[in-house]
């Protein structure tokens, strides 16, 4: 098929990188592709969590690799990926990535990246910290709060970087190679102390905390468009239109949302229920009003519990083979796992599957419920973990809420839905409304749909 004029989404999640080829004419993915990462490294910190950004950006190039010659038809590139996490660098690094020299030395030019998963701002510090002026609270794991840390802890890194930003908006700067990054509300919004009503940070509260506002990014709303692409890579064209970075949660709405009573569920490394709204409710625990587009919201039940709960099952299981002296590998234990025949006993076993704690109530962890003599099979046990995941998602979200908001179908995306079938009827069973599943490549189409949905002049 020939095509026209072509949209590149990438999306930089928590364990792979994604991308798809939009075809503007139709608004039809044409490619998809998603290499895991790899990238989570030590962290000085008991509580970190760090990704290596150069495991990042290696993924990010197999994948740009794979479409080969068709690649010239991109005429612009939107970028999204994980929310919350922060990077530092310097205007030498950008070039790097130009130069193509990922050594030792360019090393020193960035930080890793500190995840949404970082906990090292534990209940303790946070309430050291001011209160932000905004309807959205700031929890562990988000940039300003990891600023906060590590101006006390290691300010070493706060004064040898010049920029930071989200990662997915160090790799908008990359591609335009511009040192100085520039952050879409979506992104902002993540960090906390930033008001989404008048756009911007919260810059005395932080300036009475000496918190160092001069690192904060210019902040412009999702749509606008950045730069262009330096030169050209992977036959994509120099010149190509490159967006300002949105946040993957929404770009996982935008991708899969048909109508304003529908609701998305999201499950990869992490979880979500969100639905599109113009009004923010009064605040209930475990639910925040995220910028969406337009003047609208999301409201979001974001878990800190999604895949990355089954992955640490999968690894558990993994150590007790190889401790009894046995082989298996992980991605055959998946394979064994997704397939288990499904058991029935008069006494099921409950598996709360909180082990990572949520933003509201961080100290909770998870538990086994109504273990009896013949349910504690490693069936039970994986299907449990999956319900558990599901059942506490309707906590965070319960159906009540859905309904009121007028919300009638639930999608569902994320490749953890789409490749397991237990979830799916979870979700089915305990939502109790009709489910529609999307590809899972969900969030790398939906940045190259809002691309082509606010500048469709670039494509006429
Ligand atoms: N071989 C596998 N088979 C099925 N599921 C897997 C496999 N490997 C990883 N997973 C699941 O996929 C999740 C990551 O999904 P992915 O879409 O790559 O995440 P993200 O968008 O956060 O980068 C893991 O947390 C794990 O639950
Ligand atoms: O944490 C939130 C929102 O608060 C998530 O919805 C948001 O998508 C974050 O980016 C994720 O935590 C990371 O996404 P993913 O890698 O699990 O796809």
């Amino acid at each position: 098929m020939d095509f026209d004029k072509l949209i590149l989404g990438i999306d930089i999640g928590t364990s792979s990188v994604k991308i798809s080829l939009l075809d503007s004419s139709t608004s039809k993915s044409i490619y998809a592709k998603s290499v895991p990462t790899k990238a989570k490294t030590s962290s000085s910190h008991q509580k970190g969590d760090e990704q290596d950004v150069f495991n990042i950006l290696k993924a990010m190039q197999e994948c740009l690799k794979s479409p080969g010659k068709i690649m010239e038809k991109v005429k612009a590139i939107g970028i999204c990926g994980q929310m919350h996490g922060i990077v530092f660098w310097d205007e030498q690094f950008v070039q790097t990535f130009w130069d193509n020299e990922f050594t030792n030395e360019t090393k020193k030019l960035v930080s890793n990246l500190y995840t949404w998963q970082d906990a090292r701002t534990d209940l303790k510090f946070l309430t050291k910290l001011p209160k932000p002026r905004s309807h959205l609270k700031a929890y562990s794991g988000y940039g300003c709060n990891t600023i906060f840390w590590l101006k006390e802890n290691q300010p070493e890194i706060l004064s040898n970087f010049k920029h930071c930003g989200t990662i997915q908006d160090l790799i908008v700067s990359i591609l335009c190679n511009q040192g100085k990054p520039v952050m879409s509300t979506h992104n902002a919004a993540s960090w906390g102390y930033f008001d989404v009503i008048e756009c911007s940070w919260n810059t005395d509260i932080l300036i009475q905390a000496n918190f160092p506002v001069h690192l904060l990014p210019l902040v412009v709303q999702p749509g606008k468009i950045f730069g262009t692409l330096y030169e050209t890579i992977y036959h994509i064209p120099k010149g190509a239109v490159v967006g300002v970075a949105l946040g993957d949660l929404q770009c996982s709405v935008i991708a899969t949302l048909t109508s304003m009573t529908d609701a998305v569920i999201n499950i990869s490394t992490s979880a979500q229920v969100a639905f599109v709204t113009k009004i923010i409710e009064k605040q209930c625990d475990g639910v925040e009003y995220f910028p969406y587009y337009d003047n609208h919201f999301l409201a979001v039940a974001a878990s800190l519990n999604g895949g990355n709960v089954l992955d640490c099952f999968v690894r558990s299981v993994l150590s007790w083979v190889s401790a009894l002296g046995l082989t298996i590998t992980e991605d055959e234990l998946w394979n064994r796992l997704l397939h288990l025949p499904d058991e029935e006993h008069s006494t099921p076993l409950i598996v709360n599957p909180l082990i990572f704690g949520e933003r509201h109530d961080p100290t909770t962890f998870g538990s086994l419920i109504n273990v009896t003599n013949n349910n504690f099979t490693l069936s039970e046990l994986f299907s449990g973990f999956c319900k558990g995941l599901i059942n506490n998602l309707l906590k965070m979200m319960p159906r009540e809420m859905l309904l009121k908001a007028g919300i009638q179908r639930i999608i569902g995306s994320g490749s953890v839905i789409t490749r397991n079938h237990i979830i799916k009827k979870e979700i089915e069973n305990c939502f109790n409304l009709p489910l529609s599943l999307q590809m899972p490549e969900d969030s790398a189409f939906g940045v190259a749909l809002a691309l082509l949905k606010n500048n469709p002049h670039l494509f006429s």
